[in-house]
């Protein structure tokens, strides 16, 4: 281990981030009584031009009179490109109450950026004597904000998760394909025996978030999977973004919210065997060994840190 100790992230349940435009207030209720860790009202991508202003006005509503509950509640702003964000902080900041807990940026392309909302926010925080300080989180979805990915983790003692927006990054990336996650057509190697074996493009942007996010003490999470009617796809990419240590997925649809909490609450099977690892462990250590065998494989030291990473997770998520 690093001389620098390794932050712990926020311990907060983070399995799912259920989004609704903020233009569509009808389904603000139906969101609240989702079972999503996290909320996210839109005031960016899902939101026309023409009607910025409403949406602001719906989720500054929203966030003041909707009882939710004990989620995380967060406000995804307009892009530092647009003329919109400047008001969607400052009249968030300065109309709606403390239940906020995050602002969402999307499109960071350095640590300049996270600074502007943070000068901005703080800015108005002082103004209006606001003593809770609204949380970042940022998207990673630019060819810049990948490039950077290490100083935005570490731009603002406000951040606290980063999600990967696949639509967006493969716009930035000129990828040639029009899918929001999941498996591509085109992406496959072909094996000796001529079968086609396909990979995972966006693999290389989850690593590089999550190595950022673990770096800084921050929450990895995957983001949106645009065929809310392929259950499977959207399992199997989870899947594949929790081995690989994210902690959460976006639903873009209600339906996605149970897929997402399934896959990213560990389960009874995972728990069961990392407790008794721990208890091989322990075992072990008291007759001065380092290493046991658990099930015919070994574990040692590595393999505490490893069965612990999954006992803390269940019980942080069962509260
Ligand atoms: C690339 C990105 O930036 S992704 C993030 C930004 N995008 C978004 O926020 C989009 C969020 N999702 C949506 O707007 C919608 O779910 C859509 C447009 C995809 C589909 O909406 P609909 O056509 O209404 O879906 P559908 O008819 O299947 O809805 C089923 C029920 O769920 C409700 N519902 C739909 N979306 C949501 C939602 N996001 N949250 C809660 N409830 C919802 C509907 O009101 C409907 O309720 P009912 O059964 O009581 O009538
Ligand atoms: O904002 C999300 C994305 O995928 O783009
Ligand atoms: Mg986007």
């Amino acid at each position: 281990m690093s001389f620098k100790v390794q932050p712990q992230a926020p311990a907060v349940p983070n399995r799912c981030q259920l989004f609704g435009p903020g233009s569509r207030p009808a389904i603000f209720e139906k969101m609240a009584a989702s079972a999503a860790d996290v909320i996210n009202l839109d005031l960016e991508d899902s939101v026309s031009p023409s009607d910025k202003d409403g949406a602001r006005k719906n989720v500054i509503e929203a966030v003041n009179d909707i009882d939710w509950g004990n989620k995380t509640l967060s406000v995804r702003i307009n892009g530092l490109d647009t003329p919109y964000w400047y008001r969607d902080v400052v009249d968030v900041l300065e109309q709606a109450g403390d239940r906020i807990d995050r602002f969402m940026i999307p499109k960071v392309g350095n640590a300049g950026d996270i600074y502007a909302v943070d000068a901005l926010a703080s800015a108005v925080e002082m103004a209006k004597g606001r003593t809770k300080r609204v949380g970042f989180e940022v998207i990673i979805e630019t060819a810049a904000g990948l490039a950077h990915v290490e100083e935005i983790a570490a731009a603002s003692p406000r951040m606290q998760a980063m999600s990967l927006g696949a639509a967006d990054y493969a716009a930035s990336m000129g990828m040639q394909t029009t899918g929001i996650g999941g498996t591509q057509e085109n992406y496959y190697m072909v094996t000796p025996d001529r079968a086609q074996h396909w990979g995972d493009p966006w693999h290389a942007p989850i690593v590089a978030i999550v190595a950022a996010c673990r770096t800084h003490g921050l929450l990895p999470v995957d983001g949106p999977f645009g065929d809310f009617s392929d259950d499977e796809g959207f399992t199997a990419q989870a899947k594949r973004s929790a081995t690989l240590g994210m902690v959460g997925k976006w639903a873009i649809h209600p339906k996605q919210v149970a897929l997402a909490n399934e896959v990213f609450t560990p389960s009874d099977a995972q728990v069961t065997e990392a407790r008794e690892i721990l208890a091989a462990m322990e075992e072990a250590e008291k007759s001065g060994q380092g290493a046991a065998v658990y099930k015919g494989r070994l574990v040692d030291l590595a393999s505490i840190r490893q069965a612990e990473v999954i006992v803390k997770q269940a019980e942080m998520i069962a509260g």
